[in-house]
């Protein structure tokens, strides 16, 4: 196979990728809201991911970090309508990320690199406060940091293979 037709294969395997681990990631957040959801309407319910007193996820997410990452709430107060569950941002933070996926520019792949780079320090934010803080195991939270990681690696392979098609086109033309 030609270099160019190498690149758009690599591309399309990418872009296959990029939309099953945010589907992944859109899934994790909604299951986040319904647990969090459930558990403030009944003390009693057990979620899934409620495994035992240090692996509970139901107890992470009704924390005061389960809202406005731990931040919007210090600055704003617990009850400002903006403190919203955590899994809020994280289903329109993955929705954007598969939107820019669907655009081929160069343009589209570089901010969505670069919104999946930043997402890598929420998650180290978000670990150490689960660890150090919460001294819980909430296996949804690490499966949402994995999720970004593997998008974050994806996004830039496919900028650098983006880049590798323009500049070959420009050659060629
Ligand atoms: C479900 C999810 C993360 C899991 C979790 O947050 C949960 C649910 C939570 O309650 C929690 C409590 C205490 C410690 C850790 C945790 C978490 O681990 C989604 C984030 C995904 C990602 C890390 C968001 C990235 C945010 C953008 C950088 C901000 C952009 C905002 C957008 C609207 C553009």
């Amino acid at each position: 196979m030609s270099k160019s037709g190498k690149n758009a294969a690599f591309l399309q395997k990418l872009r296959l990728w990029m939309i099953i681990l945010c589907v992944i990631g859109v899934a994790l957040s909604i299951y986040a809201l319904y647990v969090e959801i459930s558990k403030e309407s009944d003390q009693n319910y057990r979620a899934m991911c409620d495994i035992s007193e240090s692996i509970s996820c139901s107890r992470v997410f009704t924390s005061r970090y389960g809202r406005g990452f731990g931040i919007i709430g210090s600055i704003l107060g617990e009850d400002h309508p903006l403190n919203q569950p955590n899994s809020i941002p994280g289903i329109i933070f993955y929705s954007i990320v598969l939107i820019l996926g669907e655009n081929t520019s160069l343009t589209a792949a570089k901010i969505q690199k670069s919104l999946l780079f930043i997402s890598n320090f929420m998650s180290l934010y978000l670990a150490y406060l689960l660890y150090y803080v919460l001294h819980d195991f909430c296996v949804v939270c690490v499966s949402t940091y994995v999720v970004n990681f593997l998008l974050t690696v994806c996004a830039f392979w496919r900028v650098s293979t983006l880049q590798a098609k323009y500049s070959d086109s420009k050659k060629n033309s």
